[in-house]
């Protein structure tokens, strides 16, 4: 051991920080995530019919989250159109909304995006959406959530209606008693696991 490492002990990581790193390891050890995710998938639609009235964001998966991909899918062919969102700089979300899988190219952390060419022709604004599906590394009872420490989300959740219903989608090994939430965060309504749909607020 050199002279440095006895003078100065490894950063402790912020609380926030070893959470999330626990809770990512936690998802990525976690059996049959597909078949998982279309149980949440389903659980879902059922308790969130989609009508053709109402405009619904659904997040992209990506890696060991839960999978969105039969979500959109099968939103696009109920309704013809599903919002997705896209990163912008600053760490703010662009919202497009996707006609066709197809119009989906690889962006961002290697999350599929809607292809750049077509962004500025379509523009969808936040205050239009009536639901947003949203994914997190963990969650809690009271609906606090915790991302990957950018802030994307946030940010995109605190320029929405408060009536527009914001709904997770969690494998059941996210769920945490407890996240503190700080000023900037906004809760969610609903989680949907591969066993409940559990609702958040108190009414
Ligand atoms: N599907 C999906 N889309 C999303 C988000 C998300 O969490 N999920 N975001 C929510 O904010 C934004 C992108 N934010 C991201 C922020 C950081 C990393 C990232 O640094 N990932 C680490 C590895 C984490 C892991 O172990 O899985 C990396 O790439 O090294 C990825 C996406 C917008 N779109
Ligand atoms: N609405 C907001 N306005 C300005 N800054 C914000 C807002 N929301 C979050 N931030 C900032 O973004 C950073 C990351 O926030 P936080 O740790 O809550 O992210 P997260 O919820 O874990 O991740 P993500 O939303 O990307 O999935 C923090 O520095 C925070 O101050």
């Amino acid at each position: 051991m050199g002279a440095d490492e006895l003078n100065s002990p490894p950063p402790i990581p912020h609380p926030k920080q070893a959470l999330r790193q626990e809770l990512l390891a936690a998802r990525r050890s976690l059996p049959e995530r597909t078949d998982r995710s279309q149980k949440i998938c389903n659980r879902f639609r059922e308790a969130f019919p989609l009508t053709s009235s109402s405009r619904s964001l659904v997040y992209v998966s990506i890696r060991e989250e839960v999978e969105t991909i039969s979500l959109l899918t099968n939103t696009l062919q109920a309704v013809g159109e599903v919002v997705v969102p896209y990163c912008l700089p600053d760490y703010q979300l662009g919202l497009f909304p996707l006609k066709q899988i197809s119009e989906l190219k690889k962006g961002a952390y290697g999350i599929l995006e809607p292809d750049p060419e077509l962004r500025a022709e379509r523009y969808v604004d936040p205050q239009s959406l009536d639901l947003a599906v949203v994914p997190g590394v963990g969650f809690d009872p009271l609906g606090n959530r915790l991302g990957y420490g950018k802030g994307y989300f946030d940010r995109l959740l605190g320029r929405l209606r408060p009536e527009c219903l914001r709904v997770a989608l969690a494998f059941e090994c996210q769920l945490v008693p407890t996240i503190q939430p700080q000023p900037h965060d906004i809760p969610m309504h609903y989680i949907v696991t591969e066993q409940q749909t559990l609702a958040c607020q108190p009414s």
